[in-house]
């Protein structure tokens, strides 16, 4: 039998509640077994990006990432969030190592092709290396992924956070038994968004086919849906969507996602 393996992530608006985010962090300090931690930042980064005068250009929930963007990207995922995490983590006793894509050469990707929209230096993920990720969990290490990649040649690519947790889970689940939990702020999928009492308790692929039609699911659940329909049909066993608090058990209500 495959070891267990939770991939969890967390999104901009949990990083920029400072209450939330230091209950999540010691919720996942203390989670048991194997574990990987997948943070956003997209909020940070359009507030930075402002204060330094460079307007954030998102289309479809996508942010258009300029070389300027791309610099202020890399230098708030993967320095201060990453490494603000990274050292909060090991406050908890959490032995985290934070990494791009291009940190040990686990995450690689290609620059999105230009068809309607030309996206920038954004990418879209080729391959996660396994093998180099289960090194680090099994020397007892937590890696906690930023959302930056790389191309294999030098350049570094923004890469939205939803799609490399689902990768990553995706990636490991070749030698582990792997969970996937996407943590935002909201109890899980509403269907109706104004609504927090509303949550879904479980969608499959038959229901997931009619809340996109009746456009229960929009903006930024649109990929996150996306990604976790991609992550069942590719082994992974487990999808949750929900509060922070579900990985410690802590709500009895959350979205399950099944084939
Ligand atoms: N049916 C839905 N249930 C919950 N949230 C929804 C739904 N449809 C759209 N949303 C929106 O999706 C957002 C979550 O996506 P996003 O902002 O990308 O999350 P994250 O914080 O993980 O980056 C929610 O804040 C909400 O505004
Ligand atoms: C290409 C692309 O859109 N990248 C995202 C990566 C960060 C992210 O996904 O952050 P959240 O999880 O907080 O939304 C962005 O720059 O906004």
């Amino acid at each position: 039998m495959k070891p267990e393996l939770s991939v969890v992530k967390i999104g901009g608006n949990i990083i920029e509640n400072e209450s939330a985010l230091g209950d999540f962090l010691n919720d996942f300090a203390a989670m048991k077994g194997n574990k990987i931690l997948v943070h956003g930042g997209g909020r940070t980064a359009t507030r930075i990006a402002g204060q330094l005068g460079i307007p954030a250009q998102m289309t479809g929930g996508r942010r258009i990432t300029t070389r300027e963007t791309l610099d202020v990207i890399v230098m708030v995922y993967g320095g201060l969030t990453n490494k603000n995490i990274v050292a909060r983590l090991q406050g908890l006793d959490c032995n985290a190592i934070g990494l791009s894509g291009a940190d040990g050469n686990t995450i690689t990707s290609g620059k999105r092709p230009v068809k309607d929209v030309d996206y920038g230096f954004a990418g879209d993920i080729r391959e996660v290396n396994g093998k180099a990720v289960k090194a680090l969990l099994e020397s007892g290490m937590t890696p906690v992924f930023c959302a930056i990649t790389h191309d294999g040649k030098g350049q570094l690519l923004n890469t939205n956070a939803d799609t490399i947790a689902s990768e990553v889970a995706i990636g490991m689940s070749e030698h582990f038994e792997t969970s996937l939990y996407y943590c935002f702020e909201k109890k899980g999928v509403l269907r109706n968004v104004e609504d927090d009492n509303s949550v879904i308790p479980h969608i499959d692929t038959e229901s997931y086919k009619q809340l996109l039609e009746t456009r229960v699911i929009a903006d930024g659940m649109l990929p996150k849906m996306h990604n976790c329909f991609n992550a069942l049909q590719r082994h992974v066993g487990k999808v949750h969507i929900g509060l922070p608090g579900m990985i410690a058990g802590k709500e009895d209500l959350f979205t399950t996602l099944t084939l």
